[in-house]
């Protein structure tokens, strides 16, 4: 008997080649084939079972994932998984664990910061799993300010060694994932003193537990921090604390691509740059700019689906009632976020590849894209990051009351995203970094100096200062060269308004502290074009498919027209359009929701996400919502009996007091 799909009318409707279109979402046939495969066979797999863990006790959730961690690598090792296999392997495990710091930024910042003599020591055993490491830079004191770490590494020319150590409480390391319970090393950031004399902050690698008994090592003491955010979550985790009573190093390990210490203990600057040392953290920030279209693409297949299952109001002669998914509100708060998981897609892309290109670059020793690569990690992962975060927030807004139970998938998938606007770097933080790059670019702009890259427009300066927006009629907003102009000439007014304030002071620093807000706002503006024009960059490609590339267009007109009516002050306040075409904007931004709609279901069907993935009722492939959420409310552990633990001592009593008082 075929299987119900209460969706199978939805899906009907659809206007574009499903198959091709989940090509493009995975990014080549291959990339599809392989994560489909990969996502049933954890989807299948009993151990990796999701459905219990917001019920677990914090050490019982704990143990859990470490039942998950080890399972997971018998299965990469039983059928030889690649290591891209293993990757996708272990975010359909989909539980975060000490597994992901290890291979997500202790084997990369031994790979990016340690010389070949150590990447032949230390990366066989870390491959193998014969010691498991964590990256230990945060402390109680200090995270944002990398330069205020107060862990030091002193060289003893006399042993040969460092000697670690934590001189206050504030130095202690705190947050380090996999640290707590489980990791045997750790790449600790420390502050290197030579002769007395500091040389800032850099890496080491520490051996922080025994092989042989997992006992920590003398002088060392090291825990968990506690419970965080939410049941289940992020409490997978054992972030870490970690203190250093002058624990003892053989000088080799120190990472030394960057700086070397000698065997008589003089401090070697190579003429790598010193922001190196930082290698790691825009790796990873560019591994979250991709984990971002996930984490949102679940949340809105989640309320999509959801949606078009959902009726409220509007009945006919006892016919069925409104999908509330044929509301234009639900519309024009669902739409985006969809047209933002495919355009955050397309830019981690996009991202992946300036990082690679970054990587062969600084491997020939040519470092001038790097301060680049820096800016676009920094921003694409605060922007991405915090979009995404309040996008599950109104996806569970979407779904109304049922997106608050736990079962909708939402609460946790909250609950697990939002620290990605913290770690990594601060949002804001990193969008400051990102407006210094532009102030600096401003500045140069006069030089003769050619701005390139993602700042190659300010280049047209001169013409993007005094441009005028040609839009007189709604469908002058599909223009893609229309839409590109408008979000450049922004951009490039709110940088250059700045810049103009900034000289108005005589301390450059003080002028930046003053103006910070606004300055953020600079760097949103600049971020926006970047997805915008990554998006209209990936429609130039020759994109196969019945309908494929029109979908596609209309998401990415849908992304930018809703930029442009959410920050209409920003493009009308600099002159770049008129109020009454941010009023066409918004005219053809409705007029492109409906174009959405039929293709709706469709479109988040092209993540090709297991339910085991998405872990949510109201998200479930075949729509049969309301008999599950019925089904699982009697699993429940309260209902495991009629009458409630604690009646007795607890209800009853009070029952009983009030009868007698009405009684009396
Ligand atoms: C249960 C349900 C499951 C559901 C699951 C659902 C979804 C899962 C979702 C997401 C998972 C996502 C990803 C997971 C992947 C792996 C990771 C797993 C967990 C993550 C753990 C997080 C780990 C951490 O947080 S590690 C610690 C990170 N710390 C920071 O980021 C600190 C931030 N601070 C800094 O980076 C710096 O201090 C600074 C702010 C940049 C300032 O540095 P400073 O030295 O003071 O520099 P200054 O401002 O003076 O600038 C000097 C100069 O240098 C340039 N610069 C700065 N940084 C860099 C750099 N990195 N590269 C190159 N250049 C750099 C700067 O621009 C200046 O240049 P100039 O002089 O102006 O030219
Ligand atoms: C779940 C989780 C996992 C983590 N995992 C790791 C890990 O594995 N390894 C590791 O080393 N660290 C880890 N961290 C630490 C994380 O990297 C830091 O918390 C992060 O870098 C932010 O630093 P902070 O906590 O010092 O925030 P703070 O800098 O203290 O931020 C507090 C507030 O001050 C503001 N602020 C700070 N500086 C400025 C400024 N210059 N201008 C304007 N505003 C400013 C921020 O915007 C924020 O609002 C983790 C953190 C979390 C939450």
């Amino acid at each position: 008997m075929e299987a119900l799909d209460y969706h199978a009318e939805e899906r009907r409707k659809a206007e574009f080649n499903l198959d091709e279109m989940k090509i493009v979402w995975a990014g080549s046939r291959r990339n599809y084939e392989l994560s489909d495969r990969v996502a049933r066979l954890v989807a299948s797999d009993p151990v990796f079972r999701k459905d219990n863990r917001t019920m677990l006790t914090r050490k019982d959730l704990f143990k859990d994932t470490l039942r998950k961690a080890a399972h997971a690598w018998k299965r990469i090792i039983d059928l030889r998984l690649s290591e891209e296999e293993a990757n996708m392997l272990r975010s359909y495990v989909d539980q975060p664990a000490f597994t992901d710091l290890h291979w997500g930024m202790f084997i990369p910042a031994i790979k990016g910061q340690g010389t070949s003599e150590q990447h032949e020591k230390w990366l066989p055993m870390a491959y193998k799993m014969q010691i498991i490491g964590c990256y230990a830079q945060t402390e109680l004191g200090h995270g944002s300010n990398v330069q205020g770490l107060e862990t030091t590494a002193t060289f003893d020319p006399q042993t040969d060694e460092f000697d670690l150590h934590s001189p206050t409480l504030t130095s202690s390391k705190w947050w380090p994932g996999g640290l707590g319970k489980v990791s045997t090393h750790a790449v600790v950031y420390a502050r290197l003193i030579t002769g007395g004399q500091d040389h800032g902050v850099h890496g080491f690698i520490v051996q922080l537990r025994g092989l042989d008994d997992h006992l920590p090592l003398p002088g060392i003491t090291v825990g968990d921090i506690g419970m965080k955010f939410g049941s289940g979550a992020y409490n997978s985790m054992d972030n870490g604390l970690l203190r250093f009573d002058h624990v003892r190093i053989p000088r080799n390990q120190m990472l030394m691509r960057v700086s070397q210490v000698t065997r008589e203990g003089k401090f070697v600057q190579s003429d790598v740059p010193r922001q190196l040392v930082y290698g790691t953290m825009v790796y990873v920030r560019q591994t979250i700019v991709s984990d971002a279209s996930c984490a949102l693409a679940r949340a809105v297949c989640i309320a999509t689906r959801y949606s078009a299952v959902r009726r409220q109001f509007g009945s006919q002669n006892g016919g069925p009632e409104i999908q509330v998914i044929d509301y234009k509100t639900q519309q024009s708060r669902l739409f985006p976020l969809l047209a933002s998981a495919y355009a955050f897609r397309f830019v981690g892309e996009w991202l992946k590849w300036l990082y690679t290109d970054v990587t062969q670059r600084l491997q020939a020793n040519d470092f001038s894209t790097l301060p680049e690569a820096h800016a676009c990690t920094a921003g694409l992962k605060s922007m991405t990051t915090s979009v995404t975060a309040d996008a599950i927030e109104e996806c569970r807004k979407l779904c109304g009351g049922h997106g608050y139970l736990s079962n909708s998938g939402l609460p946790e998938l909250f609950a697990v995203y939002i620290p990605t606007c913290t770690y990594e770097g601060d949002n804001v933080v990193l969008l400051l970094q990102v407006a210094r790059f532009l102030m600096k670019t401003v500045s140069q702009l006069g030089s003769g100096k050619k701005p390139v890259g993602t700042t190659a427009y300010m280049g047209r300066a001169e013409h993007l200062m005094q441009c005028r927006c040609e839009v007189e009629m709604a469908q002058d907003w599909l223009k893609p060269s229309t839409i590109l102009e408008a979000f450049e000439a922004r951009a490039v007014r709110m940088s250059i308004a700045c810049a103009k304030s900034l000289g108005k002071f005589s301390n450059p620093e003080d002028g930046f502290a003053e103006l910070s807000p606004d300055l953020v706002e600079v760097a949103i503006a600049h971020c926006q074009l970047i997805v915008v024009s990554k998006f209209l960059e990936k429609l130039q490609q020759d994109i196969p498919g019945k309908g494929v590339k029109r979908q596609l267009e209309i998401l990415c007109n849908v992304y930018a027209l809703h930029l442009l009516h959410k920050h209409l002050g920003d493009f009308v306040a600099t002159g770049c359009i008129t109020p009454n075409q941010g009023a066409l904007a918004n005219e053809q931004l409705r007029l492109l929701y409906a174009q959405v709609r039929p293709n709706a279901i469709a479109l988040v069907d092209a993540f090709n996400y297991t339910d085991h993935y998405l872990g949510s009722i109201l998200g479930c492939y075949d729509g049969n919502v309301y008999q599950k959420l019925y089904q699982e409310a009697w699993k429940d552990p309260l209902n495991d009996t009629v009458v409630p633990d604690g009646y007795l001592e607890y209800l009853r009593p009070i029952l009983k007091q009030h009868i007698r008082t009405a009684r009396l």
